[in-house]
């Protein structure tokens, strides 16, 4: 598999006020082109760190990061941003919300809004264009937010805690939405969750953190058997039930090995 995202020996050290704090230390890993990795760990294990250095929000105090092979040193609209909060500008409509990255890049012309119309009717929104954001629930403007992301076509989706908000089936439901929508797009996506079961029913691979500073602790490959059912099917496995023991077992090693190294 093509290697899209890389890691190099990264180090990040955050330094502010309080004096300087190591938040990952010598990271390495590989994401292949089409691939979905979770990323899970105790909180301050660095994830969302590891997020903002492939989002080239962030600069690595040492190391590299690369996309495509080319040194990620700014945000690029190949790379696809969505958190747990939607962000909707309340003040603008669904479909201009939807369009909003797409206007900002100049490309507000008559294709581009149809093409926003049909990502939003694939993801169930036909009808809400011309709503406020007010007027939908968590669970739509998170797909509006989801609309957004796509609709600039990026190569890769990085995925901070989108679901954390949501109520249990609302989460399930877009898990399995997502899931279809970013493989049937050959999207590579890098997920951030706390939910173990949700890393485990929508990864091919689940990469878990340790603290202290944050490094790799275990990785985790999805058998193809979870892997290739929509993740709420996935979770009916004894697989799936398997994995997620294994996943619980590494990260309650790792936060001890977080806590003995600190
Ligand atoms: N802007 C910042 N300035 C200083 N330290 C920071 C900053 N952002 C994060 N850190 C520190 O870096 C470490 C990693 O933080 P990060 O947010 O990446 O972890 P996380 O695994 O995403 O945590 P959580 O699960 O709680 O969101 C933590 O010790 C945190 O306190």
């Amino acid at each position: 598999m093509e290697t899209l995202l890389e890691l190099q020996n990264v180090t990040h050290v955050y330094v502010g006020d309080q004096g300087a704090s190591m938040a990952v230390e010598n990271l390495s890993m590989a994401i292949g082109r089409g691939e979905f990795v979770s990323l899970v760990g105790p909180s301050g294990c660095g994830k969302t760190t590891v997020l903002s250095l492939l989002a080239g929000l962030l600069t690595p105090t040492k190391g590299v990061v690369l996309a495509g092979g080319e040194r990620v040193v700014r945000p690029s609209s190949k790379i696809g941003y969505m958190l747990q909060q939607d962000y909707l500008f309340p003040w603008r409509t669904i479909l201009e919300n939807a369009a909003i990255g797409l206007m900002i890049g100049g490309g507000r012309n008559a294709a581009a809004l149809e093409s926003v119309r049909t990502l939003l009717a694939e993801l169930g929104l036909a009808g809400t264009e011309t709503k406020m954001p007010y007027e939908l629930s968590g669970g739509m403007r998170q797909r509006v937010a989801l609309a957004r992301t796509l609709a600039t076509e990026p190569d890769v989706l990085l995925l901070d805690e989108p679901f954390s908000a949501l109520d249990m089936h609302i989460k399930l439901q877009l898990e399995d939405l997502v899931h279809e929508t970013l493989a049937a797009r050959g999207k590579t996506a890098v997920l951030v969750t706390h939910d173990l079961a949700e890393a485990a029913a929508m990864s091919d691979r689940v990469i878990v953190l340790a603290p202290n500073p944050g490094r790799i602790h275990a990785v985790f490959d999805i058998p193809e058997a979870v892997r290739s059912l929509p993740p709420t099917q996935a979770r009916k496995l004894p697989e799936f039930q398997r994995v997620f023991d294994a996943l619980w077992e590494a990260l309650e090693r790792g936060e001890q090995a977080g806590g003995e190294g600190s």
